[in-house]
């Protein structure tokens, strides 16, 4: 699949969800860890409870045009990979541009091979999306960075890093792929390595556990400064990549839109951050019991206030479903995105459907409640689509979601599971 083909789903709404539903492996650990695997320079790197979305498959790809052997054993959710025969330090447009993700090779390439060549950086165009806290880390190591523009005008960026040497880093804001690759790129470096202004999120502390595993000196992890003592070589290893909170967050709020009530296996209430306290208030009552988190809504939704910020802070990533929720709630919700400056189109998809969302620069007033109807609508990134579909499961009539390839980028079996607690939904492919 690439995204050359359109892919479409169809939902109509009205169905309450009920039941039990599997959360995913987490999109943004496993893709920091395939590159960490790239850093073996032998054996075979296991990863277990790997997420089937479109990300994972465009790094499986690019995990080979660098030379790695990769396999993604999908009926097993484990992908393997050898990345002794690691040969290329080109990260291709074709594929590289598809997915942020691959900006995490680069330290993988520039320990083995000693420098790595950026034909493309991908991920949801989410406004501008900086890498200069990456670059200037890696500059700080002794690494070089130049840029060239290749004849059909698009950049291309070449690090070269002789060896790498520990210094002290730091992040302008804590951002989450920038504290891995800084980290990533410590590990193998000669020396110490302080990193300021480290990023919290769940997912960077289980990037940590994997390396360490691997034989990475890691300490201060969750505390904001991280310090890394270089070693020598990293070893292969086994690893279960934790649950998406993303998902879990998704399928939360699917049971908040449809009144249902659902068991979630996997999630996780603690890694919800804010957002948990926040759909508490909205009305949803929560339960955790080992591994499986309960939710149900028994009340109408109440309107919220979301600001989002890093982990503990409310997510960026579930900023998106959340407005969909909103439009439902009874009353005025105000939304105020501070990651990203471009995940605002939404509102104007669910306007289609009858929302009623006034967007101020990077600040929104949710008026609810709105009577959703089914609409012809467009992801323009993957939580674009993950909220759209929430909106189509609460909506009267056939809500059709476009352009949702973004969808798959970072959901596993949208349809089928939503399909199996009670909604009508269908994906095609055209
Ligand atoms: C693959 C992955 O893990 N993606 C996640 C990651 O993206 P990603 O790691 O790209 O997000 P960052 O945390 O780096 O970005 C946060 C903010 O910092 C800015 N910035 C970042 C790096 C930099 O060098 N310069 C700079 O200015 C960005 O433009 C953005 O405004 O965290 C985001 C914020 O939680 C999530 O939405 C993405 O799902
Ligand atoms: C922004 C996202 O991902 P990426 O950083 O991979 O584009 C996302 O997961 O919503």
């Amino acid at each position: 699949m690439s995204m050359g083909q359109d892919v479409r789903y169809r939902v109509r709404g009205g169905h309450r969800l009920q039941g039990t539903v599997f959360i995913q492996g987490a999109k943004n650990a496993v893709l920091p860890m395939i590159g960490a695997s790239l850093m073996a320079s032998k054996g075979r790197t296991v990863l277990r409870n790997v997420p089937i979305i479109e990300d994972v498959r465009r790094a499986v790809e690019l995990a080979r045009a660098v030379g790695a052997k990769a396999e993604l054993h999908e009926a097993e959710r484990t992908l393997v990979i050898d990345a002794s025969t690691l040969s290329s330090p080109v990260l291709p447009a074709e594929i590289a541009a598809q997915f942020r993700g691959s900006f995490l090779f680069v330290p993988a390439l520039l320990h083995r091979l000693g420098e790595a060549v950026i034909e493309g950086v991908g991920g949801c165009n989410l406004g501008s999306r900086n890498l200069d806290f990456h670059y200037n880390g890696f500059k700080r190591m002794g690494a070089t960075v130049t840029e060239q523009v290749s004849d059909n005008g698009d950049g291309i960026i070449h690090i070269k890093a002789g060896d790498l040497r520990g210094a002290t880093l730091y992040c302008d804001t804590p951002s989450h792929t920038g504290t891995e690759n800084l980290i990533m790129a410590a590990a193998l470096a000669k020396g110490q390595t302080l990193i300021k202004n480290a990023a919290l999120e769940p997912e960077v502390l289980d990037n940590i556990a994997i390396l360490q595993a691997m034989g990475a000196r890691i300490s201060g992890g969750g505390t904001g400064f991280i310090t890394v003592e270089g070693v020598d070589e990293l070893t292969a290893v086994e690893h279960t990549v934790m649950p998406d909170r993303i998902d879990a967050g998704v399928f939360v709020m699917a049971a908040a839109i449809t009144g249902g009530e659902l068991s979630l296996v996997g999630a996780n209430l603690e890694h919800l951050g804010v957002a948990g306290d926040k759909l508490e208030q909205m009305g949803l009552e929560f339960h955790q019991q080992g591994a499986v988190l309960q939710v149900r809504r028994e009340r109408p939704l109440r309107p919220i206030n979301v600001i989002t910020d890093e982990y503990p802070g409310f997510a960026t990533d579930l900023q998106s479903p959340i407005m969909a929720l909103s439009c439902l709630a009874d009353g005025p919700s105000y939304i105020y995105e501070r990651i990203f400056d471009g995940r605002f189109k939404l509102a104007g998809e669910l306007a289609r459907m009858g929302a009623d969302i006034e967007v101020n620069g990077n600040r929104a007033k949710v008026n609810g409640p709105a009577t959703l109807r089914g609409a012809e609508v467009e992801a323009h990134d993957l939580r674009c689509g993950s909220a759209l579909v929430l909106a189509g499961l609460a909506a009267a009539g056939e809500t059709t979601i476009t352009s949702a390839y973004y969808l798959d980028r970072g959901h596993s079996h949208t349809a089928e599971r939503l399909s199996q607690l009670g909604a009508d939904i269908v994906r095609e492919i055209s």
